[in-house]
């Protein structure tokens, strides 16, 4: 198994087609489903334990049918609710309740009294609609109980492609699901909802979802590691990148300084700062190892950028929103250098996207790294980014349109690239929600970049980065700590 690979629904859906064509009968993934659905109950329960199993109508349904009978034999005591009536199942949900030979009672008569565990198998990627009636009564009736939830395959009322709670969902102690996760286990607020996620082996071979596209992923180092840069032994400064950042004015240079660090703390051998000549003494009293350019104008950036030496330039914390920042972007882009582009440097182009991207083409590669607002400011008249489905497929959409990397932040920060692959981030923590934060996170974008990483891996792994570090940090945080405690979670690596 591909660890870091996720399957989207439709994704997982053909995997299971192309699998079965291939002679390996679905009654066997489901075999398999069910048998790793009951080794992890096994694990929650004590022994002879009282389990309650919720089954749905179709085949997560049947999946709880196999752990029933799995448990029951190994003399769990097991009480199976049902959705529904039996004959209604179909396919592989019927054979497996067929083989199940204890009692089945109503959903709606289930209680969780002296239960040591509930498996909920009542919907897992077929969720097409709100949950609501008999089966929400029953799923706030099993929270409410306070008894340990295993989820099989997503807790139910999850959208397996979104995370997001279809009328109501059951929160779950851990989840067990198949083959790969979906994005509704690392999106929010499913996240939340799955507790501890283990992915079962049922079989479905790698090269079976190879090919598909999107192909998407979990933002962690498996991804990316391979490229990180790594100083060779006869390595100078200047072999290890050059970042140009540009600062703000003379009341707002401090956004620059936190990139700038930011970047000469994830390894790039050199970094200037690019500052407006009103803002140079301000910049100057900060600055020890970062170097000092004064640049006022495009023309200026133009001059400074012949120097050949620069490998990447970022632009947008605290530069202002208008006109000249535009003109400084195109600059820069023009010179086909690896660009960042943040914050003001974003709503300077709001409801633009289609004419950043013309700009954008000419860097040698280029990222982006709004927040939701800048992304809705960005988009706001563009097709396919506010009206998708999901966030996935909006990030997905608007690298194609600004022909970027585009890193959407948030609690499940998603780096998506046009060439179709997008990764989202499975594990961050409240505390980088600081002033600043963004700031450090496009200076280490801007540092991979600078040191020739390529856009969409050295997009991942600043944003593994900055989570990772403020994760190990913990209370307390601020943006200034997040580039000092950065060589802590680079030595890990
Ligand atoms: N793919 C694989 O490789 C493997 C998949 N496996 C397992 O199969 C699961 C997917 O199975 P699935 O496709 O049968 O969907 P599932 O989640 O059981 O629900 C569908 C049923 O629910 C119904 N329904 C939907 N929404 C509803 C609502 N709001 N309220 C009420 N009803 C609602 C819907 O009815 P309908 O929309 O047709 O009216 C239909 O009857 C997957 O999660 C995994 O556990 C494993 O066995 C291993 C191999
Ligand atoms: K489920």
């Amino acid at each position: 198994m591909n660890h870091h690979r996720i399957l989207a629904v439709a994704h997982m859906r053909e995997a299971d087609r192309l699998t079965i064509a291939s002679g390996v009968p679905g009654m066997v993934l489901m075999e398999r489903a069910g048998a790793g659905v009951a080794q992890a109950a096994r694990a929650m329960l004590a022994p002879t334990g009282r389990v309650v199993i919720l089954c749905g109508p179709g085949n997560n349904g049947g999946d709880g049918f196999i752990a029933a009978r799995r448990l029951a034999e190994d003399g769990y005591r097991v009480t199976l609710g049902l959705l529904g009536p039996r004959e209604r199942l179909s396919g592989d949900a019927a054979a497996a309740a067929r083989l199940y030979d204890g009692p089945v009672i109503a959903l709606e008569d289930i209680t969780c009294d002296e239960a040591g565990l509930v498996i909920d198998a009542l919907f897992g990627t077929g969720l097409t609609r709100d949950l609501e009636g008999a089966v929400a009564a029953c799923i706030a009736r099993v929270a409410r109980s306070g008894v340990p939830v295993l989820a099989v395959d997503i807790p139910s009322g999850i959208d397996g492609d979104s995370g997001a709670i279809r009328g109501v969902a059951l929160p779950a102690t851990r989840t067990v699901t198949f083959a790969a996760r979906k994005p509704g286990h690392l999106l929010l607020p499913g996240r939340d909802l799955c507790g501890a996620i283990s992915v079962v082996d049922i079989g479905i071979p790698d090269a079976t979802c190879d090919g598909f596209a999107p192909a998407l992923f979990a933002n962690e180092p498996a991804l990316w590691r391979d490229t990180l840069p790594r100083p060779e032994s006869d390595t100078h400064k200047y072999k290890r990148g050059h970042a140009l950042v540009l600062s703000g004015e003379m009341h707002r240079t401090g956004a620059a300084r936190l990139a700038a660090r930011g970047a000469l703390r994830v390894g790039a051998g050199a970094v200037t700062l690019a500052s407006p000549r009103a803002a140079l003494a301000v910049n100057a009293a900060h600055l020890t190892a970062i170097m000092l350019a004064p640049c006022d104008t495009p023309e200026e950036l133009g001059v400074l950028l012949e120097d050949r030496r620069f490998t990447a330039v970022a632009l947008g914390p605290g530069y202002g929103v208008g006109e000249a920042t535009r003109a400084m972007v195109k600059a820069a882009a023009r010179t086909g250098r690896g660009l960042v582009l943040d914050a003001d440097a974003l709503t300077s182009f709001a409801g633009e996207a289609y004419t950043l991207g013309m700009v954008a083409s000419a860097a040698r590669a280029c990222v982006l790294t709004p927040h939701e607002g800048e992304m809705r400011r960005l988009f706001e008249s563009a097709e396919g980014v506010r009206d998708a489905p999901n966030r996935w497929q909006a990030a997905l959409r608007a690298a194609e349109i600004v022909r970027s990397v585009v890193i959407c932040k948030g609690g499940d920060t998603i780096v998506a690239s046009p060439d179709g692959r997008a990764a989202i981030l499975a594990e961050t923590t409240p505390y980088l929600a600081t002033a600043g934060s963004g700031d450090v996170l496009t200076g280490i974008v801007t540092g991979l970049i600078a040191q020739g990483m390529p856009a969409f891996e050295a997009a991942c792994a600043a944003v593994w980065l900055h989570a990772r570090t403020g994760i190990v940090y913990g209370p307390g945080l601020i943006a200034e700590d997040l580039s000092e405690a950065l060589p802590g979670v680079l030595r890990g690596l």
